[in-house]
């Protein structure tokens, strides 16, 4: 008998689920590539402060004289291939301080909280407070953040900032409906709070908010704020945040609050270490975060990179409400600390994820193997789902899995081969160099995962089930696998 489900029954496949929470604790950090929207010129690592846009030489001198810096600090900003970066003005030590930023400088829910349009901001997510916070004192001639602001770039490469033919070089890609989606995201919130917040505030927010500048205050936060920090989910952070990326790099551990009145005082300062030695006159960088994957990085920063398991596909699973079991199975996921759409985040060159085929196993239980749904297996069956269960069940996964992505990579409008093609043909510019480094990743994980259940499939009759190894374990089954019978004597 056919079971009862379908390929697309047993599982869609995009949408990682980050992007509902702009700013989850654990996984996250956040930064941008080139600013397209400043006019500075990219020339070498080397530019001196009189080779400095002016914006950038306005900044050092406030910098200066709020006395962030001196003429001991061993870094200065500078015009490098990343827009700005930080410059070793003479050797640095690995783990040296770079500089150190007071928190009077630093903008987050705090600073928020404390300014004029604290009471109004009461409740909100912290990143919408920030957000308008950021588009305010951009606003105002007399920000006390003013010199800061005006260095930020415009925009990004994040694909945020993307025309619609950019993002058409993303067509059928993971990318582009996460893309799409964190849009929707940032113009529902935008309206809600142009509702709420700015309209019934006209004299708080005395020029006009567009979903323009919120999408900017975003891709802002998004590539420039510190995460990884306990309390501090949100910190921008002045001067420092003009460090940029290495993949060379594999230590994310480079930042610090360290306040000498406990970690909340208002002498905390924000130290950041160089993770490696680094020459005068070249560019001091860290690692953002080692777990990103290139969509990832794309979205957050605007750049992707050349590594291998950088490349990663999410595949979301979900058990169907019109599936006959959906509340047995339901039951098992959510005790199993699962719920009723899982994802999955599977990279290039790496195993599948362990709970992966556990969980396609149990949505696809079904026919006469639903006795395994019944609650006398309650605390035992996720255990069971570690192994195959039975031939017409890991024969229904290998195919709703391979059939979904052969739907997936049937979307995108070249092939791998092509994408390789178009890289080595020459220079790109940036934003298409990352929507084809990103397509074809994500076609080289697809083809993995379909590989990968192509082996499973070609194994369906080697491999043992519930009821052999259950035989087995009762002492029923011999060496060789036959079954054991009571011959009558
Ligand atoms: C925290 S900011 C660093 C300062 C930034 N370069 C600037 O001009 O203001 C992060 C942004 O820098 C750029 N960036 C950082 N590392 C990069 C890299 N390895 N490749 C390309 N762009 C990078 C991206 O635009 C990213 O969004």
């Amino acid at each position: 008998m056919a079971p009862p489900y379908s390929a697309t029954s047993l599982l869609l496949t995009s949408s990682p689920s980050s992007f509902l929470s702009p700013f989850p604790a654990a996984k996250r950090d956040y930064r941008p590539r080139l600013p397209a929207g400043r006019a500075f010129v990219v020339n070498s690592l080397r530019s001196s402060g009189s080779e400095l846009p002016p914006a950038v030489q306005t900044f050092w001198k406030w910098l200066t004289e709020e006395g962030v810096v001196s003429s001991k600090t061993s870094t200065l900003p500078g015009v490098v291939d990343e827009g700005l970066g930080l410059i070793a003005k003479r050797d640095i030590g690995r783990n040296e301080v770079v500089l150190e930023v007071p928190k009077r400088l630093w903008i987050n829910p705090d600073t928020v909280a404390a300014s004029e349009i604290g009471k109004v901001c009461v409740g909100l997510k912290p990143w919408i407070a920030v957000a308008l916070f950021l588009i305010r004192e951009k606003r105002s001639e007399g920000s006390r953040w003013r010199r800061y602001i005006d260095v930020l770039p415009e925009e990004t490469n994040s694909t945020i900032f993307w025309s619609e033919e950019e993002l058409a070089e993303l067509q059928g890609s993971q990318l582009l409906s996460t893309t799409k989606s964190v849009k929707e995201y940032i113009k529902n919130e935008f309206e809600k709070i142009e509702e709420e917040v700015i309209s019934p505030n006209k004299k708080l927010f005395p020029n006009p908010i567009t979903l323009t500048d919120f999408i900017w205050a975003f891709g802002i936060l998004r590539s420039r704020a510190f995460s990884r920090l306990r309390g501090h989910n949100l910190l921008l952070v002045p001067f420092a945040d003009l460090i940029n990326h290495s993949s060379r790099i594999e230590t994310e551990d480079t930042y610090e609050i360290k306040g000498t009145g406990g970690l909340f005082s208002r002498d905390s300062v924000f130290s950041l270490r160089s993770p490696v030695y680094v020459k005068a006159g070249e560019q001091v960088l860290i690692q953002y975060d080692t777990r990103k994957s290139n969509g990832e990085l794309a979205l957050d920063y605007g750049f992707i990179e050349a590594t291998a398991n950088r490349n990663a596909y999410t595949l979301t699973l979900g058990i169907s409400e019109s599936d006959p079991f959906y509340g047995d199975k339901l039951d098992i996921a959510e005790s199993n600390g699962m719920g009723e759409t899982a994802y999955f985040d599977i990279y290039l060159g790496q195993p599948l994820p362990p709970t992966m085929l556990q969980y396609l196993r149990l949505v696809a239980l079904g026919g006469t193997d639903a006795f395994l749904l019944e609650s006398i297996f309650r605390n035992t069956v996720w255990g069971h789902l570690d192994l195959p269960v039975s031939r017409s069940n890991e024969e229904l996964v290998c195919r709703v899995v391979r059939e979904a992505c052969a739907s997936a990579l049937s979307g995108y409008s070249t092939t791998v081969e092509e994408d390789a093609e178009i890289i080595e043909s020459g220079s790109l510019n940036p934003r298409l160099e990352i929507a084809v480094g990103i397509r074809a990743g994500e076609k080289r994980v697809l083809r993995q995962i379909d590989g990968d259940f192509k082996e499973r499939e070609s194994e369906l009759n080697e491999v043992e089930y519930y009821q052999e190894r259950r035989l087995r374990d009762l002492g029923l089954v011999g060496e060789q696998g036959d079954i054991i019978f009571w011959e009558p004597k």
